[in-house]
């Protein structure tokens, strides 16, 4: 399978590895880019991720086969609007957003219902990191990539895109628009949702200085999504705004049970609860590896 000329609107981290990985894949033979910030789009020509450079979204989709978008998931709706009249009919329409529920509805909206060859797609792979500098073609690689088909979709569509993502290197998988939000609302959002709460509380003590320098490996680790882009993660908690209260309500919950046992001295309820988390994040650990292990001859 070869898609001639794919057009990326938002050359991003994300935008930017899925041009890498399809073209040095032989999946796609031009790409054509487009951004809001020209100076993207010159800095993507000129490390080579897109072939083509498009002064206006015009350009950009006129003549593409297939168009991804990779914009913060609230930009979707107005980008959309300003390029749908401009989109050949046979085009395939795609994207990339985190949450699928929101996209559906813009693409709704500006196409007055889901059009047969528009496939909703969230690749689960990424980094706190954000711009076409940091976009590289092994992103997608043993990663997992979920496709959200709908009522009125294509089949063939939905196969060029499916084809596209494993030329990247993707693992494959398809489900509901609003079970992906349910699902990426606990493990993606809320954990993004808590790192960023974390460091700004911390930060408003008189001791962070003093708190920062001494932190060790763990604050490391459980913060580094709090440097991911602030704007695209703004977006994300408001499109999922219903998923991510559910989630932080039950963690609201959890996090009480925790303080109460605390509050008590409770020493065997504390243990039940670290021993119980920490045995699902073996199985959890078990679970990630096993997809791409199966990949192996
Ligand atoms: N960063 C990550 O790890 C992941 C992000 N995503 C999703 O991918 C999408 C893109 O994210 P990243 O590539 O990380 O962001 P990024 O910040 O690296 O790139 C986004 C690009 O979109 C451009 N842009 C913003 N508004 C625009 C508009 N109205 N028209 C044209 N261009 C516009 C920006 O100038 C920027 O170059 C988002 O929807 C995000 O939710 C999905 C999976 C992982
Ligand atoms: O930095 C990380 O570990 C991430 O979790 C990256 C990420 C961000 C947004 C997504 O929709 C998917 C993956």
């Amino acid at each position: 399978m070869s898609v001639q000329r794919l057009a990326v609107i938002g050359l991003g981290l994300i935008g930017g590895s899925f041009a890498r990985a399809v073209r040095k894949a032989g999946a796609v033979r031009e790409v054509v880019g487009y951004d809001a910030d020209p100076a993207r789009v010159a800095a993507a020509l000129e490390l080579g991720v897109a072939t083509v450079a498009a002064a206006s979204l015009e350009e950009a989709v006129r003549e593409a086969d297939v168009v991804l978008l990779s914009v913060p998931v609230l930009q979707t709706r107005e980008v959309l609007s300003q390029l749908a009249s401009y989109l050949r009919p046979d085009a395939i329409l795609t994207d990339v957003g985190s949450t699928k529920v929101s996209v559906e509805q813009d693409v709704a909206a500006v196409f007055g219902a889901l059009p047969a060859r528009f496939v909703g797609g969230h690749p689960v792979a990424g980094n706190e990191k954000s711009g076409v500098e940091a976009s590289f073609a092994e992103l997608f690689q043993g990663r997992r990539c979920i496709l959200t088909p709908h009522a009125h979709q294509d089949p063939a569509a939905l196969a060029t895109v499916r084809g596209l993502w494993e030329a990247a290197g993707s693992l494959v998988c398809e489900m509901s628009a609003e079970h992906h939000d349910e699902v990426l609302a606990a493990t993606s959002h809320l954990p993004h949702v808590l790192a960023f709460a974390l460091v700004d509380f911390l930060n408003t003590l008189d001791s962070r200085k003093e708190i920062f320098a001494y932190a060790a490996g763990g604050f490391r680790d459980f913060t580094r999504i709090a440097s991911s882009s602030p704007k695209m993660w703004q977006d994300i908690t408001r499109a999922n705004r219903s998923a991510v209260l559910g989630a932080l309500d039950g963690y609201l919950g959890e996090l009480h049970k925790l303080r109460d046992a605390i509050t008590q001295d409770d020493g065997p309820a504390i243990l039940e609860i670290y021993t119980r988390a920490r045995d699902a994040r073996e199985r959890y650990l078990e679970l990630v590896e096993r997809p791409a292990a199966a990949k192996k001859p």
